[in-house]
């Protein structure tokens, strides 16, 4: 008997690994696949890959004329994915005392117990952490042509000419930036009226002008209505604003979103609850049957590896710990990792009252001026005690700037705490005591006492 079984090897379900062994538990992980999930296969990993040779390329051809072996990009590509793997790897598992089991056919026939192509393996507890798949549109002609998606782009021996990519969200829009700067001639179509559509429209415009700028085309307000392939092209026919156009490419990717990896799994003869955006789990991430639990982006509402990790952690922590603990996501921080990157964290003020926003630009940043057409901006939300709210950066490096930004806001620091702090110069952070010079002063002056004396 495990204490445990994870079906789910990502990040969510070895996190559950991680944690359940080091509490001593018994783990049993089970995946169709090998460990690491869609992070380390086709999602966060290679991504960052590209996107990292994409900068180390656009750099260069600032200065000179750039010949560009993509068969070696794709290369270096998967020997990312490879290095990450090598640290997750069922030997490298079995070593920390984790046993991993790959099953073709993967089922909870009893709410202890899981059949592993046929072989029964019995738990005191279960967790679901299956992730998602890319959603494919019923697109007219997609079932006929050879499309991308984030599962078989990093496979790809070379780089195509043109790409047409098919959602501006984070997948389309960090691949459709490095993939250019790779020499691709690539189409963003996007249906709503912009780019990050869930982001703030004013940072969101700034870096779309970036990205145009660089050669990216972004088609927005557009739908597409059907798709042809012939020998080497692929015609993607739309409509923007009504008219009907249609952009040519040697290649399609499709990333509209995702969906939840609910089939087959068993769930509708066990009476688990899940509905199109997954499996429904409760504060403490306990399904409705109480020893089965959903962390990850099964269960969401995120689905970014690091949520899917505090998740994992959390669901062990309640299903062996004797004090519960609630889902909190006040404190959780997201970066795109575009050129500039743009990061966030925290929620808004949910009544929106007495708010601060402080807002700074690149001629508040010293470091930004000493590159050409470096972009930054920054907004930083706090209440009336200065307690740090909602972030947005789009900065190089927002996603490690936020990180300060966030470890402030998670223990209670307000923002006038990071006045006193001797940051290094020239550096991005330095904008980070300007900020707390400013909250001091602003907390000083709304001070009733010393306005008195003020006055
Ligand atoms: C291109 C791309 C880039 C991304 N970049 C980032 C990023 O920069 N930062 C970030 O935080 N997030 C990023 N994400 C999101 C991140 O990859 C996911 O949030 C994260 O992988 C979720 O982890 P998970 O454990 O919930 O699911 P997954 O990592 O998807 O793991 C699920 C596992 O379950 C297995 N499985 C599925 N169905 C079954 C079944 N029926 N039986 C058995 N096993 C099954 C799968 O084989 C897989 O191993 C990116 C995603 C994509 C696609
Ligand atoms: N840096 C990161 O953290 C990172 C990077 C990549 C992916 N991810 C995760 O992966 C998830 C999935 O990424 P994604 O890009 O597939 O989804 P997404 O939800 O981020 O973006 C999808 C985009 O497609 C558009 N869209 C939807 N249907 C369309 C249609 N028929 N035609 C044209 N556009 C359409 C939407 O308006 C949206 O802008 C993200 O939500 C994120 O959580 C994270």
């Amino acid at each position: 008997m495990y204490d445990l079984i994870i079906i789910g090897a990502g990040a969510g379900g070895l996190t559950c690994a991680y944690t359940a062994n080091g509490l001593g538990k018994k783990v049993l992980l089970v995946d169709k696949g090998l460990p690491g999930g869609t992070c380390t296969w086709s999602g966060c990993m290679p991504s960052k890959a590209l996107i990292n040779i994409g900068k180390d390329v656009h750099a260069a051809k600032k200065y000179s004329s750039v010949e560009i072996d993509t068969a070696k990009v794709m290369k270096d590509v998967r020997d990312a994915i490879e290095e990450v793997y090598s640290h997750e790897s069922p030997e490298i598992l079995a070593k920390d005392g984790i046993t991993f089991k790959k099953g073709e056919q993967i089922k909870i026939i009893d709410p202890k117990i899981v059949l592993v192509d046929e072989v029964e393996y019995h738990g005191k507890n279960i967790v679901i952490s299956t992730g998602t798949s890319p959603f494919i549109p019923p697109l007219e002609g997609l079932d006929k042509i050879d499309y991308l998606t984030n599962q078989n782009l990093f496979q790809l021996e070379k780089l195509p000419k043109s790409m047409i990519i098919l959602g501006g969200g984070a997948i389309g829009v960090e691949m459709a930036q490095c993939l250019n700067r790779l020499g691709t001639t690539v189409h963003i179509m996007e249906r709503s009226s912009r780019i990050f559509i869930r982001e703030s429209e004013e940072l969101v415009n700034i870096l779309s002008e970036t990205l145009i700028k660089e050669g990216v085309n972004i088609h927005v307000n557009t739908n597409a209505v059907s798709v042809t392939q012939d020998d080497e092209i692929i015609s993607l026919n739309v409509e923007t604003g009504g008219e009907p156009r249609t952009i040519e490419a040697e290649a399609l990717l499709v990333s509209i979103g995702r969906v939840p990896n609910v089939e087959n799994l068993g769930l509708d003869e066990l009476g688990l609850k899940y509905n199109k955006k997954g499996i429904q789990v409760d504060d403490y991430l306990r399904t409705n049957i109480h020893n089965i639990y959903g962390v990850g982006d099964v269960a969401g509402p995120y689905q970014f590896s690091h949520t899917a990790n505090y998740q994992g952690i959390l669901a062990v922590k309640n299903m062996f710990l004797p004090l519960k603990k609630k889902v909190d996501y006040s404190n959780i921080s997201w970066c795109t990792f575009t050129s500039p990157e743009l990061a966030s964290r925290g929620l808004p003020d949910p009544e929106g009252k007495e708010t601060k926003i402080y807002s700074y630009g690149r001629s508040d940043s010293d470091r930004t001026m000493t590159k050409k057409g470096d972009i930054f901006e920054m907004r930083v939300e706090t209440n009336h005690k200065k307690e740090i709210l909602e972030v947005k950066i789009l900065a190089e490096r927002a996603g490690e700037m936020i990180s300060s930004l966030q470890i402030a806001a998670a223990n209670h620091l307000t923002l006038d705490k990071l006045s006193p702090v001797i940051f290094p110069h020239p550096s991005y952070s330095e904008i980070l005591g300007k900020l707390g010079k400013k909250a001091y002063v602003d907390k000083l002056l709304e001070n009733p006492f010393i306005n008195i004396f003020a006055k």
